[in-house]
This record gives structure tokens, sequence and C-alpha cells, in this order.
């Protein structure tokens, strides 16, 4: 099993603005797309792919105008393998370009009707093409994960010969599990020099694994997209990888983990696709806690039930009661709503939230919180228990 370098850097290469924009019913406008850009950029995200320029002439100068912004991040275009997508890239102030080779012998026969030498000989001819247009060039592997081993050691060793820098594995379909794709890219990696992209699908819920799988195996560049955004069930999601990179593998990617937050809630507005609740990292739910023995172990010490600091992350824990609440959780909640319970007056506070939650199916807010206080207060209800501060 070839160990990673795990001094060496990782590339996030961040497809949002193509593969995040494939989501169904999803059309980002210009200022939306200019505005994750800059957003990505200013988290220090190394390169972007940016938009199909065969697509026309108002994606051409969406591109024209991320291109103008004068971003550090290097831009990625993406081309079909055929001679008027590549032209119809050129010129648009990117300076890498995406050519997709469907590489599986489903695609090729059911896809195009092709066959394997028709794929190799245009992979030489598109490649020279785009080399001539000035472009560094990654060949993305189409359906990579259902293709034949063998041969796509004939594509790589192919394209590396025509002058590309990259092979982009692509799990089209989200199908493999980080096993599979750890073989797969450990193969590909002792067979050739060329740079290695991972592009995964979330189909199957492996998006983030299989993505670390493969850095793990020693691709050297990771496909991402903002919340997951993608086709389908979506991409891996950008602050997933990075995280998993940085806590599981302490890889650096030179990327603001801080920043998280505001890129998913712009990502999120303008795709009109809101971010689960429940979403690691920037879902509301990642760092909220209501469970009582929880709430009491990060009382004692955050390390009982953090995996890491949300700060990291630019979060915070918050505490919300509820059903699951315990006494040292409505103490501390109420204590912050400037009221002081005993013991014994939190424990009755218990028994009036679960009855709360019971009948409204949800916590009660601030407001309410105050209201069952004083319910458990009320005369007849201990009130020598409470002590307003
Ligand atoms: C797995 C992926 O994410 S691949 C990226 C997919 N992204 C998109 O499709 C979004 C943008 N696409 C579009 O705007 C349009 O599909 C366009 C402009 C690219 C093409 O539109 P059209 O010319 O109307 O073709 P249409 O989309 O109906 O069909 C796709 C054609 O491309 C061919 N094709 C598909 N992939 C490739 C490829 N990698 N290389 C060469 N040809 C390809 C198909 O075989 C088909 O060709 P055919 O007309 O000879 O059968
Ligand atoms: O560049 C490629 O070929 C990959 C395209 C893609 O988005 C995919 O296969 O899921």
């Amino acid at each position: 099993m070839p160990v990673m370098d795990t001094r060496s850097r990782i590339i996030i290469n961040d497809t949002t603005l193509r593969d995040g924009e494939q989501s169904a019913g999803v059309a980002f406008s210009l200022e939306e797309k200019l505005a994750i850009a800059r957003e990505l950029d200013a988290l220090g995200v190394p390169e972007m792919e940016v938009g199909i320029p065969a697509m026309g002439e108002e994606e051409r100068e969406s591109i024209r105008a991320v291109a103008a912004l004068g971003l550090k991040a290097h831009l990625m275009v993406w081309s079909r393998l055929a001679s008027a997508d590549i032209h119809a890239c050129a010129g648009l102030g990117a300076t890498l370009i995406d050519i997709s080779a469907p590489v599986s012998d489903q695609h090729l026969r059911h896809k195009l009707g092709r066959d394997r030498p028709w794929l190799l000989a245009e992979i030489t001819r598109r490649i020279a093409q785009a080399r001539d247009a000035g472009f560094e060039v990654c060949l993305g592997g189409e359906d990579a994960s259902r293709a034949d081993l063998d041969f796509l050691r004939c594509v790589l060793e192919t394209a590396e010969r025509a002058g590309a820098r990259r092979f982009r594995f692509a799990d089209t379909l989200g199908i493999l599990d980080p096993f599979a794709v750890f073989e797969r890219i450990a193969a590909l990696r002792a067979a050739s020099d060329l740079e290695i992209e991972m592009h995964a699908h979330d189909d199957l819920g492996m998006a983030t694994a299989n993505t670390l799988a493969a850095a793990k195996a020693g691709a050297t560049h990771l496909n991402t997209t903002v919340n997951g955004l993608g086709e389908r069930a979506g991409n891996a999601p950008l602050e997933e990888v990075v995280m998993g990179l940085e806590r599981i593998y302490g890889m650096r990617t030179g990327i603001d983990l801080k920043g998280f937050p505001g890129v998913s809630h712009r990502v999120a507005h303008a795709s009109g696709r809101p971010v689960p609740w429940q979403k690691s990292i920037v879902g509301e739910g990642a760092f909220t806690h209501e469970a009582g023995i929880h709430i009491d172990g990060l009382i004692k010490h955050p390390n009982n039930y953090q995996g890491f600091d949300p700060a990291l992350v630019g979060r915070s824990h918050r505490f919300v009661l509820g059903k699951h609440s315990g006494t040292h959780a409505v103490q501390a909640v109420m204590a912050n709503l400037g009221i002081e319970l005993t013991e014994s007056a939190a424990r009755r506070l218990v028994t009036h939230l679960r009855a709360f939650v019971a009948r409204a199916k949800r916590s009660p807010n601030e407001a309410e919180l105050l209201v069952l206080a004083e319910m458990t207060c009320a005369p007849g209800s201990h009130p020598a228990e409470r002590n307003s501060v």
C-alpha cells in the first residue's frame, strides 16, 4: 500500500461553478458567479473549474468576466473531446482545460458509438489542439470507475505522450467505495507521472470518503463543490474534503477554514438549494446540542463531545433545550437568560420542557422558555428555589 506523503500539498480544484451549477434547476446569475468566484479565491482555493464554453456566448462571457477579476486561483474550463468545444475555450482567460473523454466501453459504445482505438487517436489529436491553443491540459476520464484498468493505463500513457499534465478520474455515477478508489488510483499512480485528479459523486453517500481515499492513494488534485452541490446527489463537499484532509491526514490545503459558513450561505442562496440542517460543518445543527449528557460533558470539558473545535470553521457550540435535556443543560441555558435555577427547580423545568416539546414538536424559543420557567417557579411550585439575577 503506497503511503501518502503528508508533506506534499493537495490541490483543491473546486467545480461549484461547473458541476455545481449542473445540479438540476440551478442557474447562477453573472453577479452570483462572480461573487462565488471571489469568495472561493479569498478562501485560498487554488483552482476553479468555471464553466463550459461550448454552451454559448453567455457562458463564455461569464468565464471572461471571472478571468477579468484577476484572481489568484488558476481557472479551468470544461470541454468535450471535440474540436469545436476546444476552439470555444480559447481566449477566455482560463489557463487550464479539462477535455472530457468517456473511457468506459459502456460510454464509448453506447454514448459515442466509438471504440477504444478511436478514443486513443482522438485523445492525441485533441490534446495537441489544446496545447497549440496554449492550454495546460487535464484529460477528464468520464466514467473511469467502469473503465477497464489496463485500458485506463493506456489512456494515461497516450495523454501524457500527447502533452497532458493531468488525468481526472471521474466516478461519474458515484458507484465506487473508498477501497476500490484506493486500488484504482494507486494502480494509476504507479503507472504514470501525470497529476491525478479525483472527481467523486455522492450517489451512494461516498463522495467525501472516496475523495480522501484518492488523496491517500496518491491523487494530487481533488474536485469539490461548496455544500456538495452538483449533478444528481452532488459532488464531494469542499468543506468536508478540506476538513478531512486537515484533521484526519494532517495535510494543509492553504484554505481558510473559517470562511466556510460564508461561502456555504452564498452558494445555498444563489443555487436555491438550502443546506440540510444536519449537514456536517456548515449545517445549522452541526454544532447544536440538546442531549443532557452531551451538554453536561461539554460544560465540563469541550473535548468530551467535540471532534474538533467549531471555531476552526468559524462556528460555535449552541445549546438548545428539549426532550433530551438534563438539569445541567437547563441550568446553563437559563443562566444565560439571567435566571439561576436550583437543581430541583431545573428538574421540574425538564418535566415542563418534555411536555412542551411533545406538544409543539420543537424546542421552545427564549420567550417560551421564560414562560416555562415562570410556570416552574410559580407560587405553589417552590418559588424559593428561583433566584432572579
Ligand atoms: C458527466 C458530466 O458531467 S459531463 C458534462 C455534462 N454537462 C452538460 O451537459 C452541461 C452543458 N451541456 C450543454 O449545454 C449541451 O449539452 C452542449 C452545448 C454541450 C451540447 O448540446 P447539443 O449539441 O445540443 O448536444 P446534446 O447535449 O443533445 O448531446 C450531447 C452530444 O455530445 C456528445 N458527447 C457527450 N460527451 C462527449 C464527450 N466527452 N466528447 C465528445 N462528445 C461527447 C454526445 O454523444 C452527443 O453527441 P451526438 O449529437 O453526436 O449524439
Ligand atoms: O471531466 C470529466 O470528464 C468529468 C465530468 C464529470 O463531471 C463526471 O464525470 O462526473
